[in-house]
C-alpha cells in the first residue's frame, strides 16, 4: 500500500478541456496504425479511459472497442494493480495494432500489468506524469508528479464564497 497524500496540487480538467485534450491525442494517433487500415482495435483501461477512449475511438472511426480492468487506487491511496477484467484475447491477440487508451499515467504500474496483457499494442494517455512517462507511448499534457488530476466526473459545481466577506 502505497499513501500518496499529500499532492501539493490540483489540475482540474473540466468536461470541455477533456473533450479538446482527448481529441488532440486522437489528431496525433492518426495515421501512426501500423498499416493503411489504421487501428484494429481500441481497448480503454476501466474506468478513466472509457471516455477519452470513445472520443478517440470516434475520430478515429474505430468500432471495435473492448476494455480491460484494473484495481489499484483506493481514492488516492494506491496497492498492487490486479487485472481484474481481460479483454477478448481472440480480437485483441498480442497487442499489434491495437490501441490502449487510459485517461492518465502515474506511477506506470497500472500500464506496466497492462503491457504484459498486450506486449505489442500501442499505449496513449490524455495526461502523463513523470514517473510514468516511460510506459507511455503517446500522450498530451504533462503534469508534475506532485499534482493530482481532478477529472469532471469526480467533480460538481458548487457555490464558493465571494473574496470579500472571507475571514
Ligand atoms: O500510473 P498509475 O500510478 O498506475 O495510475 C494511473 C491509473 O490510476 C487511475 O485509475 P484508478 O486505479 O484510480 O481507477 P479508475 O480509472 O477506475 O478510477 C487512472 O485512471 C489510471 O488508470
Ligand atoms: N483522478 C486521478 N486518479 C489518479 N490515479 C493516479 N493518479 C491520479 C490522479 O492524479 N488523478
Ligand atoms: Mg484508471
Amino acid at each position: 500500500m502505497t499513501d500518496r497524500l499529500p499532492h501539493e496540487k490540483g489540475f482540474h480538467v473540466s468536461w470541455d478541456q477533456l473533450h479538446r485534450d482527448a481529441r488532440a491525442l486522437a489528431w496525433r494517433l492518426q495515421g501512426e496504425g501500423p498499416d493503411e487500415g489504421g487501428w484494429r482495435a481500441v481497448v480503454a483501461i476501466t474506468r478513466g479511459g472509457m471516455a477519452p477512449a470513445m472520443i478517440v475511438a470516434r475520430e478515429l472511426d474505430i468500432r471495435m472497442v473492448d476494455t480491460i480492468s484494473v484495481k489499484s487506487y483506493n481514492h488516492q491511496t494506491q496497492s498492487e494493480p490486479k487485472v481484474i477484467k481481460s479483454p477478448d484475447m481472440d480480437v485483441v491477440g498480442d497487442g499489434t495494432g491495437v490501441l490502449i487508451i487510459d485517461d492518465l499515467v502515474d506511477t506506470g504500474k497500472t500500464l506496466e500489468v497492462v503491457r504484459k496483457h498486450m506486449p505489442k499494442a500501442h499505449i496513449a494517455t490524455v495526461y502523463a506524469k513523470p514517473m510514468g512517462r516511460p510506459q507511455v507511448n503517446t500522450f498530451i499534457t504533462e503534469v508534475s508528479q506532485d499534482t493530482w488530476i481532478f477529472f469532471p466526473w469526480d467533480m460538481a459545481l458548487q457555490y464558493v464564497e465571494p473574496y470579500r466577506g472571507k475571514d
